[in-house]
């Protein structure tokens, strides 16, 4: 059985390391290379916190994509060198497995259609937590019989972006499934900016950054005398990484770009 070569950008990271400790208790993938924003030339095994994998560290991802032959690139690092990497992966026929959240409607619309120009799978999925994917199906359900509804994410105080990629891909599904409503009273006035949260379609969306976290949302929908609260918490994260396993096996068969992983879940 041939193994899937794999790059993983971003390794020194929460999500890369622990995407490092996933591939490798794998018998089918091989880590052949890492990329990262410094130590060049650096072995993966030269860091004591990391697995001991003999394998390269570039900076430099065009040297590094000429250099190893990867199959799949496992991106985990920040929204804009994410995005950057992506693209890149795409020209050079590398699949991307892309868990960086904080892009923009354009970028995956660009992306989106540079992998269907190349034929190439692409998988980025905001959360790659089973129970997430799961809590965000639930909650796309729930908005066609409670269209009142409120998103809470909570995330650690080291985390770029806001809101969270999940929340506002829950709030994409939500919207596929409800009319546009405006939500609250219409005379509504914030005394304070920002007091109602951000706003997706006039469902309102509340972001919390607080050290002790790791990733938690709950999707609060309202009706006549009654709430329904869908709430997911990933409390470690290794959480995500049957996702990640599930993603690499699933881009080796794709030949376009799938956002979110409830499009390749059974
Ligand atoms: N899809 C999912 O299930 C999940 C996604 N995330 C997302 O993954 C990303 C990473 O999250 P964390 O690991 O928590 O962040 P982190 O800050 O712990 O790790 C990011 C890593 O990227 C590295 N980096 C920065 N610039 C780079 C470059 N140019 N090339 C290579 N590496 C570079 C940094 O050195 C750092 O080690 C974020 O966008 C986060 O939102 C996080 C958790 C779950
Ligand atoms: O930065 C994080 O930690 C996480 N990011 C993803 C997001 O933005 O939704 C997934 C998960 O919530 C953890």
């Amino acid at each position: 059985m041939s193994k899937v070569k794999v790059i993983v950008a971003g390794p020194r990271g929460k999500m890369g390391s622990e995407a490092l400790r996933m591939i490798e208790k794998q018998d089918d993938l091989e880590l052949i290379a890492c990329l990262d924003h410094k130590f060049e030339g650096k072995k993966v095994s030269e860091f004591e916190e990391l697995p001991n994998f003999d394998v390269d560290i570039y900076t430099d991802i065009e040297q590094c994509f000429q250099a190893v032959d990867a199959d799949v690139l496992v991106d985990l690092t920040t929204p804009e060198f994410g995005y950057l990497h992506t693209k890149t992966a795409i020209k050079y026929g590398i699949r991307p497995v892309v868990g960086t959240t904080g892009f923009s409607d354009e970028q995956l619309q660009e992306l989106t259609d540079l992998a269907e120009e190349k034929g190439i799978g692409v998988i980025i999925a905001p959360n790659f937590a089973l129970g997430a994917v799961l809590m965000m199906q639930f909650a796309k359900w729930a908005a066609k019989y409670f269209p009142d509804v409120e998103i809470i994410e909570k995330h650690h105080d080291r985390k770029l972006d806001a809101p969270s990629g999940t929340a506002v891909k829950t709030a994409q599904l939500i919207q596929e499934e409800r009319e546009s409503k405006t939500q609250g009273h219409p005379d509504e006035k914030e005394t304070i900016a920002g007091a109602r949260g951000a706003d997706v379609d006039g469902m309102k969306i509340h972001s919390m950054r607080l050290p002790g976290l790791v990733a938690h949302q709950e999707v609060v929908f309202g009706s006549a005398g009654e709430n329904l609260t869908i709430k997911h918490d990933s409390f470690h994260r290794e959480s995500f990484m049957t996702g990640v396993k599930l993603a690499i096996d699933h881009v080796m068969k794709l030949d376009l770009l799938v956002y979110g992983l409830e499009n390749i879940l059974e």
